[in-house]
């Protein structure tokens, strides 16, 4: 008896031995790679990952980006934003001129609405005019044809002094320059440089030039040329990944002529419909830095033209932005002039003086630190905002 029993016990021992040995994990048939039938069906993984994406796929997407390096371009995270189209934007705005219209535009229709103008009260108007930074002979040629006109209507209502004071406002702004802004390169990338003094809004107009580019429906590369200030390639970055704008920078330091170069090699090879180069701030009494804007364009001139020279100056400066802006455009072909910041300031003249001093049109205003706050400048909703509703 003893006997049997050992005898099953044995048998077991051996079973559960082979079975074991069989059932093992990763044995294969004479320990080479697996057979067909041993493998995982595929379709089981296709299921596991959506999209039928492989394991390698995704331990590669797990893995963390390395760094940029020099004229890399930096893909965008989703999400994206919209931004808003840019037709109509001035109008939008309008409450932001707000400070020029209580000092500027109500002041002078007050004082045209007076019974009998005196000779002290055209003083007084061509006082407001140029304290508003429309310029000495712009004030002069502005207050010589309404007194005309004052002659001409005799008694008068505030509707007819506001009629009287847009139409004379008008004319000195619309001087039949273009405002288009010209971001259709027919074909290729159009390029557009954006220059001007430190602090002006430099980086803040290229990233809200490049929303509303897209916000019209083009496709924008972004190219950081300020080297100087490292926050401002990062500041730009922030704004094209946005929008979904690619972005390429260097290292700090790099020469901001080979960063336009790549900007504009990406734009033509992603088939882009605008590139933004954005400069580094330059004092326009240093000679170096304003021969380095010449070198940047000629740069970017080896691939493409350029179509706009865009001078970013603060409203907010006055005489010293003249200066700057004569400066600049005898470095370089300034096309068309950016006024940032008019939000902050009565003095809304300028935009006459700044186009009268340099031949060349306000194209876009900067109306606040707001994304989508910077409009396509339009003479008609411009004169009106600062003279507000009659
Ligand atoms: N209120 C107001 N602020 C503005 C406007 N445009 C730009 N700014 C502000 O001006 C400051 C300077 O803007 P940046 O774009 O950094 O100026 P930048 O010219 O690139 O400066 P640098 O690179 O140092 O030359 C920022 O705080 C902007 O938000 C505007 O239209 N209105």
């Amino acid at each position: 008896m003893e006997f049997v029993i050992l005898s099953v016990v044995i048998l077991l021992v051996a079973v559960l031995a082979v079975g074991f040995y069989l059932l093992r994990p990763g044995r294969g048939s004479g320990g080479g790679a697996p057979t067909d039938e041993q493998a995982p069906p595929s379709a089981s993984i296709d299921e596991i990952l959506p999209g039928g994406a492989t394991g390698s796929d995704t331990l590669e997407a797990e893995r963390p980006a390395p760094p940029p390096r020099a004229g890399d371009t930096v893909v965008p995270e989703a999400p994206v934003e919209t931004p808003p189209p840019s037709a109509g934007r001035l109008v939008r705005l309008r409450a932001r001129l707000a400070r020029s219209q209580s000092t500027f535009g109500r002041s002078l229709l007050n004082l045209l609405s007076r019974d009998v103008l005196t000779d002290d009260d055209w003083d007084e108007i061509e006082d407001t005019l140029i304290t508003a930074d429309v310029g000495v002979t712009p004030a002069a040629q502005i207050v010589a044809d309404l007194r005309t006109q004052v002659k001409v209507l005799g008694t008068r209502d505030l509707v007819e002094v506001r009629s009287m004071l847009k139409d004379e406002l008008v004319k000195q702004i619309d001087t039949g320059m273009d405002r288009t802004l010209r971001t259709d390169g027919g074909g290729r990338p159009a390029v557009l440089m954006v220059v001007g003094v430190n602090g002006t809004g430099k980086t803040t107009t290229c990233g809200k030039l490049g929303r509303v580019l897209v916000g019209d429906g083009r496709t924008v590369v972004l190219g950081a040329a300020d080297t100087f200030r490292a926050a401002a390639a990062d500041q730009l970055e922030t704004w094209g990944s946005r929008v979904g704008a690619s972005v390429v920078r260097g290292q700090e330091g790099t020469d901001p002529a080979s960063v336009a170069f790549d900007a504009v090699a990406r734009g033509i090879a992603d088939s882009a419909d605008t590139v933004i180069v954005d400069t580094a701030g330059r004092l326009h009494t240093k000679t170096g830095l304003m021969d380095e804007l010449g070198k940047v364009k000629r740069v970017i001139e080896k691939q493409a033209p350029v179509d706009e020279v865009l001078l970013v100056l603060d409203a907010t400066t006055g005489q010293n932005g003249l200066r700057q802006a004569r400066v600049f455009a005898e470095a370089v072909a300034v096309t068309g002039i950016v006024l940032t910041k008019l939000d902050g300031t009565a003095k809304g003249g300028i935009v006459i003086a700044v186009q009268r001093e340099l031949g060349v049109p306000v194209k876009l205003v900067g109306l606040g630190e707001g994304p989508d706050d910077l409009a396509p400048f339009e003479t008609d909703a411009f004169v009106d905002a600062i003279l507000g509703d009659a």
